[in-house]
C-alpha cells in the first residue's frame, strides 16, 4: 500500500479541513434542488478564506461530482488551488471513479488511501461505494486495508475516513442508505484501539457521536443540507458549510462546523433534484 507522509508544522498539533458533498456538474450553473452548487462551493472557499484558519491539508469525504463528468472533478480541483496544501480525497455514491482518477495525477490532489499525518497520527481513507446504489458497502479489500494499515502503526492515533455513515443519524429515509456492511467496519476498529474517530460526509448535516468508544463524525454539503432526526425527506435551512480537526499529539481531536452567512442558498423542495 501506498502511503504519503504529511509533514508536522506544528509540534502539537496537525489541522485538517474537511469539505464534502460539493455535488458539482461541469454546466457552471448546474444546481440541485434550486442550489447552483458551483456557486455554493465557491462560497464555502471564500468563506475558508475569511476564517484566515490555518490547515495542514485538505480532506475530501465523497460525492465530489454530481453528474460524473471530468470537468466536474476538474471544477473542484481548479476551486482548491487557491490553497497550496495537499488534498487527499475519496469517493461517494454519486462519484464515478473513473472520471474521478482522469484528472490525476495532479499535484494537490493525492491518490494515497493511508497518510501519516505528522509524527503521531495516520488516516486511512476508505471507498464506501457501491457503484449505482445510494447506501454504502466496504469490501473485503477495504477491510483489508483498513486491519494491514492500523497493524503497520499500532502507535499512531488513527482516523478513519468514508463517505457513508457507519451508524444510525436517526432519519430513517437516509439510514437506509448507511454503510450496510457497518459490522465489518467496527470489528476492525474493536481491535485496533488506537482508532480515535471515523469521519464520513453523505448525511449533509453536522453530525457528532461516540459509538463502540470511538467519535463518529459527520459534516454539512457545500450546498444542501438534510434535516436532521426526520423519518421522511426533508431539507433543513441551515447554510452550507465546512469542518476543522485539529487531531493532537496526545490523541485528542478538537473540531468544529462552520458556515457561510446569508441566505442566497436556500434549497427548494420542489425545484430538480437527485
Ligand atoms: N426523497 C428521497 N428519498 C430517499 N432517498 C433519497 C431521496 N432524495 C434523495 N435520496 C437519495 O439519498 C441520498 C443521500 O444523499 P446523497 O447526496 O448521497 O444522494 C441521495 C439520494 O441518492
Ligand atoms: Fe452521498
Amino acid at each position: 500500500m501506498q502511503t504519503y507522509s504529511l509533514p508536522q508544522t506544528n509540534p502539537e498539533s496537525v489541522v485538517l479541513l474537511q469539505i464534502t458533498d460539493t455535488h458539482l456538474f461541469a454546466n457552471g450553473s448546474g444546481s440541485l434542488l434550486g442550489v447552483a452548487t458551483k456557486d455554493s462551493f465557491h462560497a464555502v472557499l471564500a468563506g475558508v478564506d475569511i476564517a484566515a484558519r490555518h490547515f495542514d491539508a485538505i480532506v475530501a469525504t465523497g460525492d465530489i461530482s454530481q453528474d460524473h463528468t471530468p470537468y466536474s472533478y476538474q471544477r473542484f480541483a481548479d476551486g482548491i488551488s487557491r490553497w497550496s496544501q495537499p488534498c487527499f480525497w475519496l469517493p461517494g455514491n454519486h462519484d464515478f471513479q473513473p472520471t474521478m482518477q482522469s484528472i490525476l495525477p495532479s499535484e494537490q490532489i493525492k491518490p494515497q488511501q493511508q497518510v501519516l499525518v505528522g509524527e503521531y497520527w495516520q488516516m486511512i481513507l476508505l471507498d464506501s461505494q457501491v457503484q449505482g446504489v445510494p447506501h454504502g458497502e466496504l469490501s473485503t479489500a477495504q477491510l483489508a486495508l483498513l486491519e494491514a494499515a492500523l497493524t503497520r502503526y499500532p502507535d499512531r492515533h488513527a482516523l478513519i475516513l468514508l463517505h457513508h455513515h457507519p451508524l444510525e443519524a436517526g432519519s430513517a429515509w437516509l439510514d437506509q442508505h448507511q454503510l450496510h456492511n457497518n459490522s465489518g467496519l467496527w470489528h476492525v476498529i474493536d481491535r485496533h484501539p488506537q482508532v480515535k474517530a471515523v469521519l464520513c460526509g453523505h448525511i449533509h448535516q453536522d453530525l457528532d457521536r461516540t459509538y463502540h468508544g470511538v467519535r463518529v463524525l459527520a459534516t454539512p454539503s457545500t450546498c444542501i443540507q438534510f434535516m436532521p432526526d426526520s423519518d421522511d425527506f426533508a431539507l433543513d435551512h441551515n447554510n452550507p458549510g465546512w469542518r476543522y480537526l485539529e487531531l493532537t499529539k496526545e490523541g485528542r481531536i478538537m473540531t468544529s462546523v462552520h458556515r457561510i452567512s446569508g441566505d442566497q442558498f436556500k434549497p427548494k423542495l420542489d425545484a430538480e433534484g437527485y
